[in-house]
């Protein structure tokens, strides 16, 4: 009765049947976002689906994702948490899962004054530095060993192991690697919490979150969620004391997030579980996504030699073959930089983004959107749209030569990091880190297909957008021997 009387008065918009219970839980396709950009093809660039009974609405345009992210900013700021969200974030106090409000406002501010400042993160460069160099040093490694020589290698156990060591280290402040490059055992607990986290969200108990007929099996989740809780708070806590001693030992406060946090506790008023949160949100926000879209990115320069060849004669010409390239030459770099846009564009790696909640009604696209929906932005579909894009399947980083568009929240053609109060605040962070990844792997390696075979351009099932099949390619040195060392900082 409550829903026809809903039905009634609302008018939201059209989308794919949806059945009793499970909603559109039985008919959405394993890749969501090309799952969305056909139905949006089919009911229109705003489009109803049911996550079990929740109500979600997906926008897959640029005109409506500025009603969504500008006009509706404020009332669209709430976030959906599941039970076992509420349980992680214990109730959004951290950034990522709080509700738009006093507390997320505070925790916001703290983020752009202090932990993404321009200050801060130029003191934290030496550190993506370092990472991005070791990766270098350990392709050359392996392809240079004479079996190996000629080989194609699995980009993503490289472009992972970096992300994981920078985030890792820029959070918590230490290199969880021993000297023989073997994570040591806070490094392996901190990698088994990370996979268990992946492991809850994906088991069966977490689709007992949209089906309450299934709630027999909160007991089992419970329980496992208890136990995860307990092994991260147990983490965060070591860390935080290890950072306590060192500080009040040394009288000095490093760059990391862990420390800036623990000294800016008392003046945020803090407390221990928004400290512990807004860590963990660093992590999983931070480690993926850097890797996906390196990855994606050196998938399009193998298939697109031409590309590849114009980076390098601009490496060339501005770095030069004597010396490594730094994250202040990016800024003489403008193709490269297009080069990195290009693939925001086609591959951005959260392509529904984090869905918002509706505060209150609003109305968008001239839809009733209810208090309570859920309301996601398909920027894959915006990027790939040829209203907007001209030949938008092409991979031509000229595109952002011959019109410069801006991929911080400003032009709704192009989001990978969202817009408006919730848009990513780690944006620029992520945005030098990539660069810099592509600008060393392209100065010190020419990258070529292991076979005639086209690289499969798909993505894995899931709402973020790693490639179907892991990317294989053939990296051959292009610089001195001597230039392929890891630049190793030390205490940052
Ligand atoms: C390629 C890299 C990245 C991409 C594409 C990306 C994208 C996004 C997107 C689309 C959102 C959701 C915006 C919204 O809800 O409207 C988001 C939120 C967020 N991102 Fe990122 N992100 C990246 C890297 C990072 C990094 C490196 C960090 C931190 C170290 C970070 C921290 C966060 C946080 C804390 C939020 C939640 C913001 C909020 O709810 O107010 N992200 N990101």
């Amino acid at each position: 009765a409550y829903k026809v009387s809903r039905r009634l008065r609302y008018k939201v918009p059209p989308g794919p049947r949806a059945l009793p219970i499970v909603g559109n839980l039985y008919n959405i396709k394993p890749v969501l976002v090309r799952c969305f950009t056909e139905w949006s093809e089919t009911y229109g660039p705003i489009f109803s689906v049911y996550l079990g009974s929740q109500l979600s609405v997906v926008v897959n345009s640029a005109a409506l994702a500025k009603e969504v992210l500008k006009d509706n900013d404020v009332q669209l700021a709430y976030r959906n948490r599941t039970r076992q969200i509420n349980k992680f974030s214990k109730n959004g106090s951290d950034l990522i899962w709080a509700d738009y409000g006093p507390h997320y406002v505070k925790v916001r501010k703290l983020c752009t004054l202090e932990l993404f400042s321009i200050k801060r993160l130029d003191a934290l460069r030496p550190i993506r530095e370092d990472e991005v160099t070791a990766m270098v040093a350990s392709i050359f490694d392996h392809c240079t060993k004479p079996e190996d020589k000629g080989k194609a290698v699995v980009l993503r156990d490289y472009l992972g192991m970096m992300a994981f060591l920078h985030i890792t280290r820029l959070t918590f402040g230490k290199r969880f690697i021993d000297s023989n490059g073997v994570i040591d055992e806070q490094g392996q607990e901190l990698k088994y919490i990370l996979n268990n986290a992946i492991t809850l969200g994906t088991k069966k108990s977490a689709f007992a979150e949209f089906l309450p007929w299934f709630s027999f099996l909160f007991k089992e989740q419970n329980d496992a969620l208890a136990a995860h809780d307990a092994r991260a708070n147990s983490f965060t806590k070591r860390i935080m004391e290890e950072h306590t001693l060192a500080r009040q030992k040394t009288g000095n406060t490093k760059n990391h997030f862990v420390d800036a946090l623990l000294t800016l506790q008392e003046e945020y008023q803090l407390s221990d579980d928004t400290v512990t949160g807004l860590l963990w949100d660093m992590i999983s926000a931070g480690m993926d996504t850097a890797t996906i879209t390196a990855e994606w990115a050196v998938a399009e320069l193998v298939r697109n030699p031409r590309v590849q060849r114009k980076v390098q004669e601009e490496l060339d010409r501005v770095v030069g073959r004597d010396r490594v390239m730094t994250e202040a030459d990016i800024a003489s770099m403008p193709y490269l930089q297009c080069v990195t846009k290009e693939c925001y564009r086609m591959h951005p790696p959260t392509p529904p983004m984090l869905p918002h909640k509706a505060s209150t009604d609003v109305k968008i696209g001239g839809y009733d959107i209810p208090k309570g929906t859920t309301v996601s932005v398909n920027v894959w579909a915006i990027g790939r749209d040829p209203a907007v894009w001209k030949d938008p399947l092409e991979f031509r980083p000229e595109r952002f030569q011959e019109e410069d568009v801006d991929m911080k929240g400003t032009d709704y053609r192009l989001l990978p990091f969202g817009s408006g109060r919730r848009i990513c605040p780690g944006a620029q962070l992520a945005i030098n880190l990539v660069t810099s990844v592509l600008g060393h792997m392209l100065h010190h390696f020419a990258w070529s297909p292991p076979s005639a075979e086209d690289i499969d351009m798909m993505e894995q099932p899931g709402t973020v957008t790693y490639m179907s099949k892991p990317l294989e390619a053939i990296p051959t040195p292009r610089l001195p021997a001597e230039l392929y060392k890891r630049v190793a900082v030390g205490n940052v």
